[in-house]
């Protein structure tokens, strides 16, 4: 299968190595099919990345025009199989970056659009960037299957659905290479399943394997669903966790009535796509 991509540029960055091919696209001129997004993910014919952020002006999109008030960009995140998602917290703050080095954004505080509502992104002078992520909804327990054995989480909606588990086997050990088992009837769409250790005061270790991506280096939206789960395995609603993750450590501030993931978003290269790939 051949591609037109019609020589367009694209910006590759990542989030502690979640990774992401970002397209501009002002205009909403382009017609991203599943079969496209795939091709640029792939990390051996393509790019390589977990997901697409396609950069659209709110007020173009359908699906974010009633949006165009409170946030000038919608970012239309795709999972490297093609898939919608909802939400993406890396690749918002990676988005963030991108609109302030592309001179698309002022840096300081901004709304951006997502399919989860507007996420208010803050880019701070040492290069980190922090979103407010919302308040994490608790849905209740959940189970996942991984390598055999059943582990028990919390379902956790952030926008998009997360079962964390907090285990006591090694995440280093686990086997993410296939998508963990757990209920569809509770996960019709799908889920994101994040498996945790503790890790010291306030800091856990996560592994995840996403929806519609398998095991990524990190996950923004796992990170605060997992936070949440080791609040509440501390008895805790408030509080600062560290996530320490495969690509890296963001943090994670609950405080009642809202959450916030921190953490570095960079830019590492650009280029053009052939116009078919
Ligand atoms: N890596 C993202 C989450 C991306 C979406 C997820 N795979 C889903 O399908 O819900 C993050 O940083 O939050």
């Amino acid at each position: 299968m051949t591609l037109d991509f019609g020589d367009m540029r694209f910006v590759k960055g990542h989030g502690t190595e979640n990774d992401f091919v970002i397209l501009p696209d002002a205009d909403g001129r382009l017609d991203l099919s599943a079969a496209a997004v795939a091709a640029l993910c792939d990390r051996r014919a393509g790019i390589g990345a977990d997901g697409v952020l396609r950069v659209v002006r709110s007020k173009v999109d359908p699906e974010a025009a009633g949006l165009a008030d409170e946030a000038e960009w919608f970012m239309d995140y795709r999972n490297a199989d093609g898939s919608v998602a909802e939400m993406c917290g890396n690749g918002v703050r990676v988005f963030a970056r991108y609109l302030v080095d592309a001179g698309l954004a002022a840096p300081g505080e901004f709304g951006v659009a997502t399919r989860g509502g507007i996420k208010r992104v803050r880019l701070g002078a040492a290069g980190d960037v922090s979103v407010d992520m919302g308040m994490p909804r608790v849905l209740g327990a959940g189970t996942a299957v991984v390598g055999g054995r059943e582990y028990h989480g919390l379902n956790v909606s952030m926008g998009n659905p997360h079962l964390a588990c907090l285990i006591d086997d090694p995440v280093a050990g686990l086997d993410l290479t296939v998508e963990p088992g757990y209920d569809r009837a509770t996960y019709p769409h799908g889920v994101n399943v994040e498996l945790i250790n503790p890790a010291g005061d306030h800091a856990v270790s996560m592994r995840v394997h996403e929806r519609g991506s398998g095991e990524t280096r990190s996950c923004g939206t796992g990170a605060v669903a997992t936070a949440v789960a080791a609040a509440r395995a501390a008895g805790e609603e408030t509080g600062t966790w560290a996530v320490h993750v495969l690509g890296g450590t963001v943090s994670v501030t609950l405080d009642g009535r809202t959450s916030h993931l921190a953490g570095p978003a960079v830019l590492v290269a650009s280029g053009e796509l052939p116009a078919v790939l």
